[in-house]
């Protein structure tokens, strides 16, 4: 028993170690993710660099990263002196960049939070590959794509798993956990020991459609927009519905208008090509046409609900 308990003892230790390695972290996007994702490394000591292809996003991205910022500092140490020092010293974490390559020369961990796009994702992993350290870990953030399809783009399939954060990072405490069967322990006790670095309780993951949360979510927000479609309720009372009857701090309208109806249309589309005979995974006309008219929720003033100020 003594030795399972050395063993025991060792791989939390290599594990710890390994996650107290993840120094330097670059995130790639900085939209309504990458910039949370970077927001939480920041402020948890990590260095960052946050990455995006469009300037502009990065731009938007610090300065939804110091609203939000200021209101986890307000949060945690009121007004005054020590909410100041924590925003600073939390900024002085945070570099930015539009030159993916150039931003992981030193990284321990990649998280790609780019969008949902097999095609771009692939793209993008296999360019910082060849750029990378032989010692970082790469991770997607995506929410429904097989990290085994994205990590075929690399030649470093054990180094390489799914960090699946929750909108708002700041905010929501789960962190998903995914490895492919090529990941190492070592790789995958890394990112563990990670994700509570970062704040977060971890839950462990297959690479299977939607891991965990998504894959009981998002064919419940389809069935919402179903049962609309039906005529049988407006989205305002079915979000009123979930809210007051099952306690949900979002109708399914208002979460989808928040993660994004394009991220929604992504992910139903990449499930329904793969199984399509699947029911729940059918996708919707009236979503459908939201996004077609660019209507993407919150992040473009408007998708089911208006947010026009
Ligand atoms: C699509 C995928 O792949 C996976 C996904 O992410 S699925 C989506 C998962 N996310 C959810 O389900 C979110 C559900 N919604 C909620 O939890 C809440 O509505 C919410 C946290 C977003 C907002 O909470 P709320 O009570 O309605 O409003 P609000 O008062 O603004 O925020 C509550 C607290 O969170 C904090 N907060 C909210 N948004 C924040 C942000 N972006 N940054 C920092 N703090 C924030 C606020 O400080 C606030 O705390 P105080 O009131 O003490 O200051
Ligand atoms: N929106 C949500 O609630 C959640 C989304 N996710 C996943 O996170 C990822 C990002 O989603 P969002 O942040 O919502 O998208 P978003 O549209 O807000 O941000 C995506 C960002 O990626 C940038 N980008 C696109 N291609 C790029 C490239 N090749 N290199 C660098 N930057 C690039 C875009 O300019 C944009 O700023 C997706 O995989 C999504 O499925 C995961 C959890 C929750």
């Amino acid at each position: 028993m003594a030795f399972f308990n050395h063993l025991a003892r060792r791989s939390f230790a290599q594990s710890a170690a390994m996650a107290n390695a993840i120094k330097n972290v670059t995130v790639i996007g900085s939209g309504l993710m990458g910039s949370g994702i970077a927001q939480v490394a920041a402020q948890t000591g990590h260095n960052v660099t946050m990455v995006d292809i469009d300037p502009v996003a990065v731009e938007k991205a610090q300065k939804r990263i110091g609203a939000s910022i200021a209101r986890v500092a307000k949060k945690k140490f009121g007004e005054g002196d020590d909410a100041a020092k924590f925003m600073n010293e939390s900024m002085s974490h945070l570099k930015t960049s539009t030159d993916a390559v150039a931003s992981v020369e030193s990284a321990d961990l990649v998280v790609e939070a780019i969008v949902e796009n097999l095609k771009v994702k692939k793209e993008l992993f296999s360019k910082l590959d060849g750029a990378a350290p032989a010692h970082t870990i790469f991770a997607s953030n995506t929410s429904s794509i097989p990290i085994a399809k994205i990590a075929e783009a690399t030649s470093r399939l054990d180094r390489f798993g799914g960090l699946h954060f929750f909108n708002p990072v700041p905010v929501m405490k789960l962190l998903e956990v995914v490895r492919i069967p090529e990941t190492s322990d070592g790789t995958y006790e890394a990112m563990k020991g990670w994700g509570k670095a970062m704040g977060k309780v971890t839950v462990e993951c297959k690479d299977t459609p939607g891991f965990i949360v998504n894959r009981l979510l998002v064919p419940y927000m389809f069935e919402a927009v179903r049962l609309v479609e039906r005529g049988e309720a407006s989205p305002r009372d079915v979000d009123t519905a979930m809210k007051l009857g099952a306690g949900h701090p979002m109708g399914p309208f208002e979460l989808m208008d928040y993660v994004g109806l394009d991220t929604g249309k992504f992910i139903i589309d990449g499930w329904h090509a793969d199984y399509p005979d699947e029911e729940i995974f059918k996708p919707s006309p009236m979503l459908e046409k939201l996004v077609a008219d660019g209507k993407l929720g919150v992040k473009s003033g408007e998708g089911f609900y208006s947010y026009k100020k």
